[in-house]
């Protein structure tokens, strides 16, 4: 059996990669070390399995005998650690949901529903390091992967509307005292009647100003708001995730030549695990809308076409609809009035599952059936 180190498994990404390693039982077919930063000899988390007393995730020695090191802890930690156990001579198999090494020559973005070909090439070819993608990037493929797959897109165009745990637990955390800080001020006025709904609309952009308004995360309020900005600024005027729209899509796809130009803007808004997307396709040929929907429908088996009608979309292409499972809808598919080039479509997934933790567990199952 293979010794697998788990480091972060605590935290809000690593615990949704523990709950889906335990629903598919994949703690039965390695050997498990659970390492932390802050609690040597601690308790690891129950797998129904004993497992050593929690391990310090800086002891370079003691990851060095393990044959695979699957990390959700982040850049910093991988930053400090991984060219130290490197340096030390291990050769072990390095899986991370940090973005740290995802654009490193010698590493691969996994997302295996949508480049298994790329994957295990470089499983072929020696490569030890795996990169789970940027979330935003890999639900968009999850949902659009059938239209890459034929070859069909020019260029992209997306517009994200991102949850909140995108940026963290203590975001998610602060977006729910935003709702209850802007009720509160209202509590009163609403359940009256009677009361004006602009003196009430005046009272919440009041909350919203007002310096007592829980803001230390996002830095302004995002409930009943939204914030156009994510993530570092670049010279050319994106913002690092608008960076990663194209970079990380050509290089999950395994193309290094002629990228694909995708680019748009994107945007936080009050959801709280699921990222939405708005996408504008510039298609390289004519292709009938029936001849779309079976390679969207068709590419894996977590998409799913949502037809474009109201109904059917206001319950199923949403956040709240989506949020906790692995569904990809993907729905609002109309040729738009610039041409018969031109497809418009809205795609939903949670971030934490294919966004973070799933492709890093399927990587891990890949490795282990070689
Ligand atoms: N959030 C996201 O949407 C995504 C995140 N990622 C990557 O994954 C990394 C981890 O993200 P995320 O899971 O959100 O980070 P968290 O902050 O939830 O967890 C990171 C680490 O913080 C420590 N920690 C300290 N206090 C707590 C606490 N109260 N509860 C749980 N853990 C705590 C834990 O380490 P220890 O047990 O050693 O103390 C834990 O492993 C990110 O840095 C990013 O690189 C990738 C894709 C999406
Ligand atoms: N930046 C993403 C979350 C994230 O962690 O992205 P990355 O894995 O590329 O650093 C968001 O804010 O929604």
């Amino acid at each position: 059996m293979k010794r697998v180190g788990l480091v972060g498994w605590r935290g809000m990404v690593g615990s949704v990669l523990m709950q889906r390693m335990l629903e598919e039982r994949d703690f039965e077919l390695i050997e498990p070390v659970f390492f932390t930063t802050s609690n040597v000899g601690g308790q690891g988390p129950a797998i129904g399995k004993d497992a050593p007393a929690l391990k310090d995730a800086y002891d370079i020695n003691e990851l060095k005998g393990l044959h695979v090191i699957l990390t959700c802890q982040g850049s910093d930690y991988t930053n400090e650690v991984f060219p130290k156990l490197r340096e030390a001579g291990w050769d072990g198999y390095w899986i991370d949901a940090a973005s740290a090494l995802r654009m490193d020559d010698d590493s691969v973005i996994v997302l295996d529903p949508v480049n298994r070909k790329v994957v295990d090439q470089a499983l072929e070819s020696g490569v030890k390091n795996y990169v789970g993608g940027n979330c935003t990037v890999s639900l968009m493929l999850m949902g659009l992967g059938g239209l890459f797959e034929a070859g069909l897109i020019e260029w992209m165009s997306a517009m994200t509307y991102q949850a909140a745990s995108g940026a963290g637990a203590q975001n998610m955390r602060e977006l729910l005292g935003q709702m209850g800080y802007i009720h509160d001020a209202v509590a009163e006025d609403l359940a009256n009647p009677a009361a004006a709904i602009l003196d009430i609309d005046r009272k919440v952009a009041l909350a919203q100003r007002s310096d007592d308004m829980p803001a230390q995360n996002f830095g302004v309020p995002l409930a009943g708001s939204l914030i156009p900005w994510i993530d570092s600024a670049l010279p050319n005027g994106q913002s690092r995730e608008e960076w990663k729209a194209q970079a990380e899509t050509n290089k999950v796809l395994g193309r290094f030549k002629n990228p694909i130009h995708v680019d748009g803007i994107c945007v936080r808004v009050g959801a709280m695990r699921c990222h939405s997307q708005a996408l504008t396709i510039k298609l390289n040929k004519d292709v009938p809308m029936a001849d779309i929907e079976q390679l969207i429908s068709q590419h894996n088996p977590w998409v799913k076409l949502i037809p474009n009608q109201r109904d059917i979309t206001m319950k199923e292409l949403t956040p709240t609809a989506v949020t906790g499972t692995l569904n990809v809808p993907v729905g609002r598919l109309r040729k738009l009035n610039m041409g018969s080039h031109y497809l418009g479509a809205f795609t939903v997934g949670d971030q934490l599952l294919w966004g973070a933790a799933e492709p890093l567990r399927r990587m891990l199952r890949i490795l282990l059936e070689r």
